[in-house]
C-alpha cells in the first residue's frame, strides 16, 4: 500500500497551473490521510486560484497517478493558496505569454468601421472555440470602445496576486478588457504611449496560463488608435469583419491593408449582418444589401469563414449575456463551423 511519503513524492512534481511551480515547492500538499484496508488515499492541497478549468486537469493528473500507483480511491479537495505564498511566487515567475515558449496563436478582429459587430464576433468566435475544447483567451483592444464584460455578462473583476492579473473566466474564455480598469463605465483619456503601455500590461502582467489562442478584439477603423494598437501586437492571424454593403467591404479592405502593413496575416472574412430570415416563411431579405463579403475575401485573397445573418441571442433571466448565442441557437451553430474553420487553418 501507498505510504505518505510515497504520495507526497508522487504529486509533488505536478506543477501548479497557475504559478509553474511544483506543488512541492511551493509546499501546497496540506494533508494527506491513507486509509489502507479500503486503499484510499485523501489529498488536501493549495493552488493559486480554485474553481477553474486548469484545477480540474490537475485533479485529474493526480487521481490518475494515484490510482497508477496503487490506490483503489483517491479523495481530494483544493484550497487556495495563501495570497502571501502565491505572491512571492508570481513575482518570481515573470512568465510571458509572448515568450517563445508557448504555442499560442494571435487572432486579431478587426473591422474597417465599427457597429459592424466585430466585438460580438470576437466573443462568439472564443466562446465557440472554447467549446470546442480549446483553451482560450480574450483581450478586449478595443481600449476606448471596450463592452466584451457588458456583452458576456461579466460582473466580477480580475484578482491581483503581487504583480500578476488572473483573467476573469466566462464561458470558457480567459477575458481581460479595459473595462476592468476603470470606475463606473468612464471614458478612457490616454493617447498613444500609455495605450501601448496598457496593451503591453496585458501581455505580461496577466497570468494566461496554457492558450491554444488568444484573440483580441481591435479598435474598429484604420484611423490612429487602429494603427497605434495594430503596431503595439505580436504577429498575429486576422480576421476582417464586415457587413454585406460594398461600401462597408471597400472600407473594411483598408483595415485588411493596414493589417498586412504592420505584418499580421488575414486568415479570412466574416460577413455579419449578411441577411434576415423570416422565422415564419423561411424567407431571405438583404437588408443590409448583398456581396460585400465576396468582393472583400477577393480582394484581401482569402476565404469567407462565415456568414451571420441578424437575430439576437435567447436571454438568459438567470445568466445574463446580452451577446452571446448558446451553442444550439442557429447563430451559435455558425459560430461553431466557424471555429472548426479557423482550427483548421490554424
Ligand atoms: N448578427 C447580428 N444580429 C443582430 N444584432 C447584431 C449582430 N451582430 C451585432 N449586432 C449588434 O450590433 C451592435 C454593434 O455590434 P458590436 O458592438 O459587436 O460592433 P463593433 O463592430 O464591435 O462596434 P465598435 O467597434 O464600434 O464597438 C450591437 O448592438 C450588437 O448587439
Amino acid at each position: 500500500m501507498l505510504q505518505e511519503a510515497d504520495v507526497r513524492t508522487i504529486i509533488g512534481k505536478l506543477k501548479d497551473p497557475f504559478l509553474h511551480k511544483t506543488l512541492a515547492e511551493l509546499e501546497a500538499i496540506e494533508e494527506i490521510k491513507i486509509n489502507p484496508e479500503k486503499g484510499h488515499v485523501s489529498v488536501k492541497v493549495g493552488i493559486a486560484k480554485t474553481g477553474t478549468g486548469e484545477q480540474l486537469n490537475l485533479q485529474q493528473q493526480i487521481v490518475s497517478l494515484l490510482k497508477e500507483a496503487g490506490a483503489a480511491s483517491v479523495g481530494l479537495r483544493f484550497t487556495d493558496l495563501p495570497k502571501e505564498k502565491a505572491v512571492s511566487f508570481t513575482e518570481e515567475t515573470n512568465e510571458s505569454i509572448l515568450s517563445g515558449q508557448n504555442k499560442t496563436t494571435f487572432i486579431a478582429i478587426a473591422s474597417g468601421k465599427g457597429g459592424v459587430g466585430k466585438s460580438t464576433v470576437s466573443v462568439n468566435l472564443s466562446i465557440a472555440l472554447a467549446r470546442l475544447g480549446k483553451k482560450v483567451g480574450l483581450i478586449d483592444a478595443d481600449i476606448y470602445g471596450f463592452s466584451v464584460p457588458d456583452m458576456m455578462g461579466i460582473t466580477k473583476r480580475p484578482e491581483v496576486y503581487g504583480e500578476k492579473v488572473i483573467p476573469v473566466e466566462r464561458f470558457g474564455v480567459k477575458v481581460i478588457s479595459m473595462g476592468f480598469f476603470v470606475e463606473d463605465n468612464s471614458p478612457v483619456i490616454w493617447r498613444g504611449p500609455m495605450l501601448g503601455k496598457m496593451l503591453n500590461n496585458f501581455f505580461h502582467d496577466v497570468e494566461w496560463g496554457e492558450l491554444d489562442y488568444l484573440l483580441l478584439d481591435l479598435p474598429p477603423g484604420t484611423g490612429d488608435i487602429a494603427l497605434d494598437v495594430h503596431s503595439a501586437l505580436p504577429a498575429c492571424k486576422e480576421i476582417i469583419v464586415s457587413t454585406p454593403h460594398p461600401t462597408a467591404a471597400f472600407v473594411a479592405a483598408r483595415a485588411g491593408a493596414m493589417a498586412l502593413k504592420t505584418d499580421h496575416e488575414i486568415i479570412g472574412v466574416i460577413e455579419n449582418m449578411a441577411y434576415f430570415e423570416s422565422k415564419i416563411t423561411g424567407e431571405k431579405e438583404y437588408v443590409f444589401g448583398k456581396g460585400g463579403g465576396e468582393k472583400l475575401a477577393e480582394e484581401l485573397k482569402v476565404p469567407i469563414l462565415g456568414k451571420i445573418p441578424l437575430q439576437q441571442p435567447d436571454w438568459n433571466e438567470n445568466d445574463f449575456a446580452p451577446s452571446v448565442y448558446n451553442a444550439d441557437h442557429p447563430i451559435g451553430q455558425i459560430y461553431s463551423e466557424i471555429a472548426m474553420k479557423v482550427a483548421d487553418l490554424i
